[in-house]
């Protein structure tokens, strides 16, 4: 039986990797990894997709399990600010879109425009995250939902399998480090050997698969599949079996980062529930808010700006919070590997592909690449089936979030410095064009949207298109013959549920202070 499972790698993806696998197998798998002691994780990567509920579910644990442990908030949305012009913001939230008499509530936005904003319009969120409110009451029950938020028919599906069905409304941001360390103490309480040492070869048989990794004080550590969890480095997957790698730069060119961990009072700050992503004159600044501590960083193009000049900015961004902070740079390895499975030997995380973290799709690739491996895990007689039908579907969900966060530049109404010019000649991935002609006169829907999974409803696309405003959308002509009163109800009755939920809920830091 195929059943021992060396990772390489201990960051953020070898620990969501090895824990899920134990809860996924138990001890029918036998898992080693192997992480140096030298070579740092990449210590950043604090936003999630709400789906990443469903890791937590499938390794047993729940909130106050872990939250606690990682210094968590809640994310309600993701909170774009500068990227139409100084000043204007608005939000891509967890929240279904409605649907009035076979439109979709956006589309009579466009027709009837109650206010400016389509985002307060159409989602009650947006209303809660400006007030700086928690989805749940001190009690922990969570805001009504369109669903159950325990109902059985939804545990046990996969992230793919459940797009579409429930939009669960938050996400979560937490401390990086303090999850792995976390699934560390999940992953090795139920039998995960960990060894503390650096991988100085990799070695391969006459056919070109894996045999084993050399280690500096630990030997070689054999095994049936390997896990490239070694981060941009591609250590066995990109290096050892020499897959190429894809490069999304010619579309994505911010491929530079700088980074600080800023303690900050979060009582006196107050939390506000959602990452922000403030566009900058050559990138966008996100702003993480912790417990204890605000996670932000500068990402941006090394062709138009260095990594000081970005420090410095990131430094008078941030104000006198920074001061004795240390900056993390670091650079990105934008695109993907053309294979991620190759052999016996599978990248997950950075090592198996990337793209700047606007919309947080970092831990979603990784979560989504780990559901996908149990769910084709391979036989005895490795049948490349399972390795192909892998491939096609994280090679999907990559091409389809990189498609998504170049509809974000190209859709940006800035165009007041070279750097935002540019976003709007540059190439665009095939298929985006023909998508956004088509988008010019009706906005996306589940047929017009990248046509395979990639973790993002026709909303996602709705929000850049309605939000960023450089991309002149038309209401439906049909919507001239329809009557609006249905629609009215709507916006009436989003504006009743934000007026009670706003009345009703505690204050962000407040519910969380309840766990400090
Ligand atoms: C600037 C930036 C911001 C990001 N923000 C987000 C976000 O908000 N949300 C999100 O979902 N994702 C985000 N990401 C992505 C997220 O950080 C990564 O997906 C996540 O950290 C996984 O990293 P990793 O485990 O693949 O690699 P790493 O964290 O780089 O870990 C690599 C591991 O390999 C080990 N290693 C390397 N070489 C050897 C060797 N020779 N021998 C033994 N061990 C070795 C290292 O010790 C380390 O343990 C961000 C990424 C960047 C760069
Ligand atoms: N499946 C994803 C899609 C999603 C829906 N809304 C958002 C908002 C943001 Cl900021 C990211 C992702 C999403 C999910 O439900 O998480």
């Amino acid at each position: 039986m195929l059943n021992r499972v060396v990772i390489v790698g201990g960051g953020t993806a070898g620990w969501m990797t090895a824990s899920y696998f134990k809860a996924a197998f138990g001890d029918r798998i036998d898992i080693t990894l192997v992480e140096s002691g030298n070579v740092g994780a990449v210590g950043v990567g604090e936003a999630t997709f709400s789906d990443i509920r469903h890791f937590f579910e499938f390794l047993g644990l729940k909130e106050k399990d872990w939250m606690p442990a990682c210094n968590a908030t809640y994310k309600l949305a993701v909170r774009f600010e500068n990227w139409r012009e100084q000043g204007h913001y608005y939000y891509h939230p967890f929240e279904q879109m409605r649907s009035v008499n076979g439109f979709a509530l956006t589309d009579w936005w466009l027709k009837e425009k109650p206010t400016e904003r389509f985002d307060k319009d159409c989602f009650v969120m947006s209303s809660v995250i400006d007030a700086g409110l928690s989805p749940r009451h001190l009690d922990g029950s969570l805001i009504d939902q369109p669903f159950d938020e325990g109902a059985e028919e939804m545990h046990g599906l996969t992230m793919s399998e459940h797009q579409g069905k429930t939009q669960f409304p938050y996400a979560y941001h937490f401390e990086a480090a303090l999850l792995a360390k976390y699934l560390t103490q999940y992953s090795v309480d139920r039998g995960v050997k960990h060894i503390i040492d650096d991988v100085s070869h990799v070695d391969l048989d006459e056919r070109g698969w894996i045999t084993g990794v050399r280690t500096g004080e630990h030997g070689d550590l054999t095994g049936d599949l390997f896990i490239d969890c070694t981060g941009f480095r591609g250590l066995l997957l990109n290096k050892a079996l020499e897959e190429p790698f894809i490069s999304y730069q010619d579309t994505l060119p911010n491929d530079s980062a700088v980074a600080l961990q800023v303690p900050m009072d979060m009582e006196k700050r107050g939390i506000r529930p959602c990452t922000t992503a403030t566009a900058q004159d050559a990138g966008w600044i996100w702003t993480i808010p912790l417990m204890g501590r605000v996670g932000t960083g500068y990402v941006y193009a090394k062709d138009y700006l260095s990594p000081d000049e970005a420090e410095r900015t990131l430094r008078e961004f941030v104000g006198p919070a920074a001061a004795d902070v240390e900056a993390n740079h670091i650079k990105m390895r934008i695109g993907r590997s053309r294979n991620s499975w190759v052999k016996n030997c599978v990248g997950i995380g950075l090592a198996s592909g990337f793209v700047e973290p606007l919309e947080s799709t970092g831990i979603f690739f990784i979560h989504h690449a780990i559901e996908q491996l149990v769910k084709n895990f391979p036989g005895p007689d490795w049948d490349a089936t399972y390795r192909n039908r892998y491939n096609d579907a994280v090679s999907h969900v990559m091409d389809g979030v990189r498609e998504f966060l170049v509809l974000h530049y190209v859709a940006a109404k800035r165009q007041d410095n070279q750097y935002w010019k540019d976003t709007k000649t540059r190439a665009v991935p095939d298929g985006l064009a023909e998508r956004l002609e088509k988008w010019k006169t009706q906005l996306p829907d589940s047929e017009t949207i990248f046509p395979y999974y990639h973790g993002l409803p026709a909303y996602s696309y709705m929000c850049v298109l309605l939000g960023m405003g450089g991309i002149d959308v038309k209401p439906s002509p049909g919507l001239a013959l329809t009557d609006s009163a249905a629609a009215q109800r709507e916006f009436a009755d989003i504006r009743e549920k934000t007026r009670q939920l706003t009345e009703t809920l505690p204050k962000a830091y407040d519910y969380f202070s309840q766990w400090h």
